[in-house]
């Protein structure tokens, strides 16, 4: 049944429209890396960038998602004032009706509009953004003498994240992938998953991790001495440092890592409430770093002080949290 279609639970058809929008988003992302004009500024550090691109995307996706969900309230990282749509023009996602197949859990198919919570990071992976645009206009090709993988490899961790919650729970969320399949010069970029906790999971193959391993995934650019302590506790076989918290979490889903675990007060909740959704759709784990459930509700603190622990589905998440040493629980205070 078409998201669109008169009677479908509201739920089913915030994800559905959600898909559009993100996926528009995706374009304005590549655009303004194709002009070149990033406009970077400073957040609270020299880690914390926004560029044009996190700005433009965000006023795409709020405008549309309060014409259609007025009711709803929407939290997007880059703040109020990158709200309003400068061009006047608001996305129109009822068009599109390429997704099908959401299914939505009896317990959710009844969700009013302002029981809704929507998350959204514009673009997750800023760093990596600016970083492979450094590096294009420092005419780097192939592999990045400061980076030592190819400038290039760093778009695919960026992703677009719309996360839904209700009753302070992540039910439903959406990432896109702006970049996917930029190896392949020519073809169709970008994917988008999306996935309703208890209803159906959609947009990319589901991967289990290879047996005989641990292999975890965490931050390549905020690291610190208590996140670097969680990983060692873990004993894994291989350590994927990369962009993203919506990418490590995908890397859960497509089989490609077991655990992604961030011991850091550094991501917020609209870095989390989308993968949380998606991941636990597919029958994945995402908790703090004490294995607590993260709130979602309108008033909950945007940060995610006491970390982040995500597992794939069919791993032992309680085996992971076990290993996390106190000190580190300790050091991540609410
Ligand atoms: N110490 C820190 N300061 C600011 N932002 C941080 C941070 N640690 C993590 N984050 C944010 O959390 C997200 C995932 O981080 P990472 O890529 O290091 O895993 C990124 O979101 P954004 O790119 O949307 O800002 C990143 O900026
Ligand atoms: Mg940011
Ligand atoms: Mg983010
Ligand atoms: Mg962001």
């Amino acid at each position: 049944m078409s998201v669109a279609a008169k009677g479908a639970p509201l739920l089913s058809r915030v994800v559905g429209y959600s898909v559009a929008i993100a996926n528009n988003a995706g374009n304005i992302i590549r655009d303004i890396m194709k002009k070149g004009e990033l406009g970077i500024v400073e957040k609270e550090s020299a880690q914390d960038l926004q560029t044009e691109a996190d700005r433009a995307a965000q006023r795409s996706i709020i405008t549309a998602l309060q014409k259609y969900f007025p009711k709803s309230t929407i939290i997007g990282e880059e703040g109020e004032e990158e709200v309003k749509d400068l061009s006047g023009q608001v996305f129109d996602p009822t068009a599109d009706s390429s997704v099908s197949g959401i299914t939505c859990p009896s317990h959710l198919t009844s969700v009013a509009e302002e029981e809704l919570v929507i998350w959204v990071d514009p673009l997750d992976g800023t760093a990596e953004y600016t970083q492979a645009h450094e590096c294009r206009i420092s005419g780097h090709l192939g592999v990045c003498k400061t980076l030592g993988v190819s400038c290039e490899s760093l778009l695919d961790h960026v992703t677009v994240l719309i996360g839904i919650a209700s009753g302070g729970k992540a039910v439903g969320g959406v990432i896109h992938q702006p970049y996917y399949n930029y190896q392949n010069p020519g073809s169709k970029l970008g994917r988008t998953i999306w996935g309703i906790v208890g209803g159906s999971v959609g947009g990319m193959p589901l991967t289990a991790p290879p047996d005989g391993k641990l292999i975890v995934t965490t931050t390549r650019s905020h690291s610190s001495s208590t996140v670097n302590d969680a990983i060692a506790a873990l004993s894994p076989t291989e350590v994927l440092r990369v962009g993203g918290a919506g990418h490590k979490v995908m890397m859960l889903l497509e089989g490609k890592a077991h655990v992604y675990v961030f011991a850091s007060p550094g991501c917020k909740k609209w870095d989390t409430c989308a993968p949380q959704a998606v991941l636990e759709a597919a029958g994945g784990v995402l908790s703090d770093i004490q294995g607590k459930v993260i709130p979602y509700h309108a008033s909950a603190p945007h940060r995610n002080s006491t970390g982040v622990l995500a597992s794939a589905a069919g791993q032992d998440h309680q085996a992971f949290l076990t290993k996390i040493p106190q000190h580190v629980k300790d050091n991540l205070k609410a």
